[in-house]
């Protein structure tokens, strides 16, 4: 892989534990045993792929096959649980579902996004009224959104993404709400934005979307990349891929799916970095320690860790007992000496002194 990318992805995982309750969430966090009791979902088994500046990347895959949780990577809204991510530039992602507040007006989305998106307050001015032209959405730009439709989320979802300006824009499924005439306006904005050179990464079940606006594709199946290239060579083999599944009975189709959802949960994250290690040695003829250093180093050094690990649990643990030993020995009146020599004064207080005195007078 060169280093003349906008976007790179390598090696990236996504692991979701799949908790039965808020409660089985709660007893995993503070527990000192081993996570592997609660089953665990890989959404990504190991993408690598790069995005060039003025780019247009599609992304394609049946459903649940993981191409928001690429989206949502890229954009920095979910972090990867291995892997190297490297995005050159501002993104603004327009997904049916992310970007939009719903408790603040169309306005204030309007300003908050700007901000978010580094703008100043007379920037955000100056591109306020196109926003509400494009999204057209009239006295409704007063109104919480969560009042607005579907449609009409959409629509100012997307006005403002392509108005503040993004290096990046990440298009999630936005086309596929919205009228005709709306939809037409949104796709002259996405070929304006790649004439600037800009970058666009483009999810869609819209074949004929992906057709019109890519110039690569990415098919990604069950976790994986099953295929990157030319556009109408990766869809050609999509298409095929689809139409072929459509001709098996339906108890197969089943099976197949139910048999690929196994994979990711069964997926062995040691494994793959084994298999990484073994490939990065064979490629560049580097020792394994070295190779091993290498690749633990790219997997796991951008990555914040989201669990606690045990050492800090058994920290976090004596660091409370310590609090509620001091705790104790100032409500008890003992000294701290007297309270280690033999805790047990802990739970016997003594007087104070106008306690003594009042005893003195009984
Ligand atoms: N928060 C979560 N917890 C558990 N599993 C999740 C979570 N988010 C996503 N997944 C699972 O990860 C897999 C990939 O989801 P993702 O939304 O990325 O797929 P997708 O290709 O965008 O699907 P669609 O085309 O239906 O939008 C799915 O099996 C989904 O159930």
């Amino acid at each position: 892989m060169s280093e003349d990318y906008k976007i790179k992805l390598e090696n990236v995982t996504k692991e979701y534990d799949l908790y039965q309750s808020k409660n089985d969430k709660l007893k995993t966090f503070f527990s000192l045993k081993k996570r592997h009791e609660v089953p665990h979902f890989w959404s990504l088994k190991g993408i690598s792929l790069e995005v060039h500046q003025g780019e247009a990347l599609g992304i394609i895959g049946v459903n649940g096959s993981g191409k928001s949780t690429i989206s949502n990577i890229i954009s920095g809204i979910i972090p990867q649980t291995t892997g190297f991510v490297d995005v050159k530039g501002d993104t603004s992602i327009v997904a049916i579902s992310a970007g939009l507040k719903w408790s603040l007006t169309g306005l204030e989305n309007i300003r908050l996004k700007g901000l978010m998106q580094g703008l100043t307050f007379e920037e955000i001015a100056a591109v306020r009224e196109d926003i509400i032209e494009f999204a057209d959405i009239g006295d409704f730009i007063n109104q919480p959104v969560k009042d607005y439709s579907s449609g009409m989320r959409s629509r100012l979802g997307f006005a403002i993404a392509v108005h503040i300006n993004p290096d990046i824009l990440i298009i999630d499924e936005a086309l596929s709400v919205g009228d005709d005439t709306f939809y037409q306006k949104c796709l002259k904005k996405i070929q304006e934005f790649k004439k600037e050179g800009k970058t666009i990464v483009f999810v869609s079940h819209s074949l004929k979307q992906v057709e019109m606006l890519c110039d690569r594709v990415a098919w990604i199946h069950f976790g994986e990349l099953r295929e990157i290239g030319d556009t109408k060579k990766t869809v050609n083999d999509y298409r095929k891929f689809s139409s072929d599944f459509k001709k098996v009975t339906s108890a197969e189709r089943s099976k197949y799916q139910k048999d690929k959802k196994q994979l990711q949960l069964d997926f062995d994250i040691d494994a793959y970095e084994k298999s990484i290690v073994q490939k990065e040695q064979e490629d560049h003829g580097t020792s394994e320690h070295e190779a091993a250093r290498k690749v633990h180093k790219n997997f796991y050094s951008e990555v914040l860790p989201t669990k606690m690990t045990t050492l800090t649990k058994w920290l976090i643990g004596v660091a409370a007992v310590i609090m509620v030993f001091f705790a104790l020995v100032t409500v008890s009146g003992h000294s701290i000496t007297k309270s280690i020599s033999d805790p047990s004064v802990l739970m016997h207080p003594t007087y104070t002194k106008t306690q003594n005195k009042a005893q003195q007078f009984k």
